[in-house]
């Protein structure tokens, strides 16, 4: 998906939502259970009830390769079903993958080529050549990993660098160079929002995934109001157990809808 196709759809939904699939087979309904891929239908039900509000789709892997081989089909089936049935949906696989350039060649090929996501979350850590074989696909994008939500985030991301820079600014400064806001976005906890206004100094313009919002404590608004690029949206907001887990009833599709309506409303105040 194109940089102006993704703004099209926000600006369309006024909405920058991404709604995280963490979807955990011991904390849905019971009733799905009796299905053949419990996993895939749970996300078919939430997809379908919350598509209007939302602008991005984020599996997140560890709750897919948790169930084998079984988990794996039902992440392939949800992102088919995403493909076929709401092909304008932004999808991003929560990977946080990087390796050796010849390994994070072959994790680009699952991810883009197999898969078909729209981007992958990637860290940075292992420095360019672990990165650059994600980046050169039309259409692909990677989110790069750079001041994280949790509480130990700071632990390397702020540390002071000898040069001057905290790491997670170097992390900015230099991955800024591999590749244009076309195909690079950031990863920027929804925790850390104070950090934003700084970070919208390393990189006006460029899309960052803000996850955080609703379990980990940070808000929308502080979001919004600190974190929207120079001359676009610039954000994906993502939330996953405050809207899947609304309810844990038969009524869940209902209340995840209402969750992210809610979201949108507080998004669309400032888009
Ligand atoms: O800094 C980061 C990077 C990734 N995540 C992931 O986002 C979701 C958040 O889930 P919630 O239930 O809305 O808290 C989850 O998949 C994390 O692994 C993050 O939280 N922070």
């Amino acid at each position: 998906m194109t940089r102006s196709e993704l703004e099209a759809q926000i600006q369309a939904k006024k909405s920058v939502l991404c709604v995280g699939l963490d979807t955990d087979i011991e904390k849905i309904p019971a009733h799905f259970k009796q299905l053949e891929d419990p996993i895939f239908e749970f996300n078919k039900a939430i997809i379908d009830a919350t598509h209007q509000y939302a602008v991005a789709y984020k599996p997140n892997l560890a709750f897919y390769e948790a169930e084998g081989l079984k988990g794996w089909q039902s992440l392939e089936k949800t992102l088919q079903y995403l493909n076929q049935n709401y092909p304008e949906l932004f999808t991003i696989a929560d990977a946080k993958r990087g390796d050796i350039g010849n390994t994070s060649a072959r994790y680009a090929k699952a991810f883009f080529e197999e898969l078909n996501f729209d981007s992958i979350t990637v860290a940075p850590y292992m420095g360019s050549d672990s990165v650059k074989p994600f980046l050169g696909y039309p259409g692909k994008w990677v989110i790069l990993l750079a001041l994280t939500s949790n509480p130990g985030g700071g632990d390397f991301q702020l540390k002071s660098l000898s040069e001057g820079n905290q790491l997670y600014q170097e992390v900015l400064g230099q991955s800024s160079q591999w590749a244009s806001e076309e195909e690079l976005m950031y990863v920027v906890g929804a925790t850390k929002a104070e950090y934003l206004k700084e970070i919208r100094k390393w990189v006006p313009n460029h899309y960052l995934l803000v996850p955080g919002v609703g379990a980990q404590g940070g808000t929308v608004s502080e979001v919004m109001e600190h974190g929207k690029a120079s001359s676009s949206a610039g954000l994906l907001i993502n939330s996953s157990r405050g809207i899947i887990y609304a309810s844990q009833a038969e009524d869940f599709a209902d209340a995840a809808a209402s969750e992210a309506a809610k979201l949108q409303a507080e998004m669309a105040r400032f888009l």
